[in-house]
């Protein structure tokens, strides 16, 4: 791949506040096209990585690139080239659906009408309407609408359904998944809804403290982690030695152990240590990730990551 092929590039980033690492020699490379779903628990640094990404911050050392452009001197027509969709939904109040649209319209020379309206189509929202009066998840399908009527390069989804119902959630990922965005074009998605990652990533990235800890498809990291259930029936085993275990739960007489990168050779530990009717089965995304994302919270889970 040449450089181009990537829409970020970031190379051993670090950005500290005061005793805080948000990025701690971050290397993240995420190429174009598809959709690359960015998720960590709270304070991982995907905000961050944003601001360095778009210039609104310098980072203490290491390279940013954004659309194959260095991100602390990005020319200016570079933004009107990469989409924003948030949770706040800031558009002005005042203003009506239609015109808010023709305004926009007007802006941006890639501007898509058909797609406008293929994504609109997916809300009852009427054009003489004004953005003030429509409800929270009609405006983030406005909002949605707007950008990828942009045709933007890369379109950027930051907690777009933080604070819609399970009615206009499913109308936004819908209004998604089923418009067809330009083939060049990327989406990165920043959630901590695993249903909806599930549905519309191809690519799944976790951060956490500031540095890359994963990077497949959503299935592959899926695959890789695993529940086994065991029952001891004499005593509570040690298993501070057992390897890839993320999390250790005690459910009426049964150890559930959700372990990461394990093979059969999992359950002929637990045998060894006394388990009887061993067995595993597969988790689901949400699990997998939040697992992921606590091992070492739970104060009886040893941390044992292969590295
Ligand atoms: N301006 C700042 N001054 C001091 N600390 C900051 C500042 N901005 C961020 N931090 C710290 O840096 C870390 C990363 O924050 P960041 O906002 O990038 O996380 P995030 O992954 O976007 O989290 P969330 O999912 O909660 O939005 C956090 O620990 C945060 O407390």
């Amino acid at each position: 791949m040449t450089m181009s092929d990537f829409v970020i590039e970031a190379g051993q980033l670090c950005l500290q506040y005061q005793r805080k690492m948000a990025l701690d020699n971050l290397t993240l490379n995420i190429p174009r096209g598809g959709t690359h779903a960015i998720v960590g628990a709270n304070g991982a640094g995907k905000s961050t990585l944003f601001r360095v990404l778009l210039g609104f911050e310098t980072p203490d050392s290491g390279a940013a690139r954004i659309l194959g452009h260095d991100s602390t001197q990005l020319p200016h027509a570079l933004r009107g080239r990469i989409g924003f969709v948030n949770e706040e939904h800031t558009l002005p109040g005042w203003m009506r659906v239609d015109e808010v649209t023709a305004m926009q319209r007007r802006q941006y020379p890639q501007w898509n009408q058909q797609r406008h309206g293929e994504v609109l189509r997916h809300f009852n929202v009427l054009p003489e309407q004004k953005i003030a009066q429509l409800s929270r998840g009609e405006r983030a399908g406005v909002n949605l609408a707007l950008a990828l009527a942009q045709s933007p390069d890369l379109l950027i989804l930051d907690e777009p359904t933080l604070g819609l119902d399970v009615v206009a959630k499913r109308a936004f990922l819908e209004a998604l998944m089923f418009t067809s965005v330009g083939d060049g074009s990327t989406i990165i998605y920043c959630s901590h809804q695993m249903e909806e990652i599930e549905r519309v990533a191809d690519n799944l990235i976790i951060l956490e403290r500031g540095t890359l800890r994963h990077m497949s498809a959503p299935f592959e990291f899926c695959e890789q982690v695993q529940l086994w259930v065991a029952e001891f029936p004499f005593r509570d085993p040690d298993t501070s030695h057992l390897p890839g275990v993320l999390q250790i739960q005690r459910l009426e007489g049964l150890t559930h152990f959700v372990v990461f990168d394990q093979d059969e050779d999992f359950g002929a530990r637990l045998r060894l240590l006394g388990a009887r009717s061993v067995h595993s089965m597969p988790v689901s995304l949400d699990r997998a990730v939040n697992s992921f994302l606590s091992r070492g919270h739970v104060s009886n889970a040893p941390v044992q990551l292969a590295a």
